[in-house]
């Protein structure tokens, strides 16, 4: 092999040259799409960050404002396990029921339920696992003092999957009593205490809806009239009349039996449910009711004596209905009161 010619070396040099800078160009134009692309990748991480934050933020703010709705709710809440423990309850819960923070978390849900309520609060949580929504109910529930309140608990459905039940409850205790007093007042004469007509009518009707259903469970009713109440007014005054009429129901309501309902239907009108009585039964309740009647009243200025017409019907699955039969009862105490005051059947 001969030298290279100078021309020659130097041709080659610059291909070479060239070569070189067209490898380094391509070279550079790859890095630029690298460049750019981490660039894109970069700035999509920043995005995939910033939307993160923002989800946690969101994340936070919800369960900071549901943290502040549980806590300062006026209702009671609680969040309990499916198998009934406490595993979250707020501030209205614990001070309704009188605990301490935390100290509920021991308990299981059906622990404070009363005795006579249990089976009846298990049977409307059963409820939820048999597809209904919601279940709404009440019931007694025990407050760390040992006394029960009245609650109104709503819980829905567990959402599927999870394995905690929500429930919202309402202390209406005081809605209860008041309920209760007012149909007391519905129900009780204002000056005896005893049973008005309206309650009278209303255990009729249930002690005939039993002797339907169940023809032993017969039962009696003593219808009583005051006889020549009207003098005692007239002598002596409403007042003293009326003294006479709580006396007389008091001393009815002693001799009673605590199944039997005794009521005062107005006036001088009285009545008694005697359930399971037959007519021996009716007849010594009528004679005791009645020598309890004719003891002399003390009325501050003077005693007053007086006697009573009672009548007396025993119920029957033959009688069509409830006012059929108050219609004999109502018969024998007329007769009774044209017999002078002797019983009559
Ligand atoms: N003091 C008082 N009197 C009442 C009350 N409600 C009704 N009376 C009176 O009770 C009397 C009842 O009437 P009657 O049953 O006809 O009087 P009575 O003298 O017992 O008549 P006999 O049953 O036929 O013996 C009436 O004079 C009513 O004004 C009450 O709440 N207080």
């Amino acid at each position: 092999m001969g030298k290279l010619e100078p021309s020659q070396s130097e041709a080659l040099s610059l291909r070479e040259l060239v070569e070189h800078l067209r490898c380094r160009a391509e070279n550079l134009e790859l890095l630029d799409r690298l460049v750019s692309s981490f660039k894109q990748e970069v700035e999509h991480h920043h995005q995939v960050a910033d939307s993160l934050k923002h989800g946690l933020q969101l994340v936070q703010q919800i369960v900071e404002e549901r943290e502040a709705f549980f806590n300062l709710s006026l209702d009671m809440l609680c969040i309990a396990t499916t198998s009934g423990q406490f595993h979250k309850v707020n501030h209205a819960f614990e001070q309704a029921l009188g605990y301490a923070p935390g100290e509920l978390l021991t308990y299981k849900f059906f622990d404070l339920v009363h005795p006579d309520d249990l089976e009846r609060t298990q049977q409307e949580v059963n409820k939820l696992s048999e597809g209904i929504d919601t279940v709404s109910f009440d019931n007694r529930y025990q407050h760390k003092n040992g006394e029960y309140r009245w609650l109104n608990w709503t819980t829905p459905a567990p959402i599927p999957g999870s394995s905690f039940l929500y429930a919202v409850a309402r202390d209406i205790t005081l809605q209860r009593q008041r309920d209760a007093h007012t149909l007391f007042l519905a129900s009780h004469d204002a000056l005896t205490g005893l049973a008005n007509r309206w309650r009278f009518n209303e255990e009729l009707e249930a002690s005939f809806a039993r002797l339907k259903r169940h023809t032993d469970k017969t039962f009696a009713l003593l219808l009583l009239d005051l006889d020549k109440f009207k003098p005692v007014n007239d002598h002596y005054g409403h007042q003293a009349g009326d003294l006479v009429l709580k006396a007389i129901s008091q001393r009815l309501n002693a001799t009673k039996r605590e199944t039997d309902v005794l009521c005062r239907l107005g006036g001088d009108e009285f009545a008694l449910l005697a359930p399971g009585a037959d007519a021996t039964d009716a007849d010594l309740i009528a004679q005791r009711m009645r020598k309890e009647i004719q003891r002399p009243v003390d009325i501050g200025d003077a005693d007053v004596t007086l006697d009573v017409s009672i009548g007396i019907a025993l119920a029957s699955e033959n009688f069509s209905d409830a006012g059929a039969f108050l219609k004999v009862a109502d018969e024998a105490m007329y007769t009774a009161k044209r017999n002078k005051g002797n019983c009559a059947h």
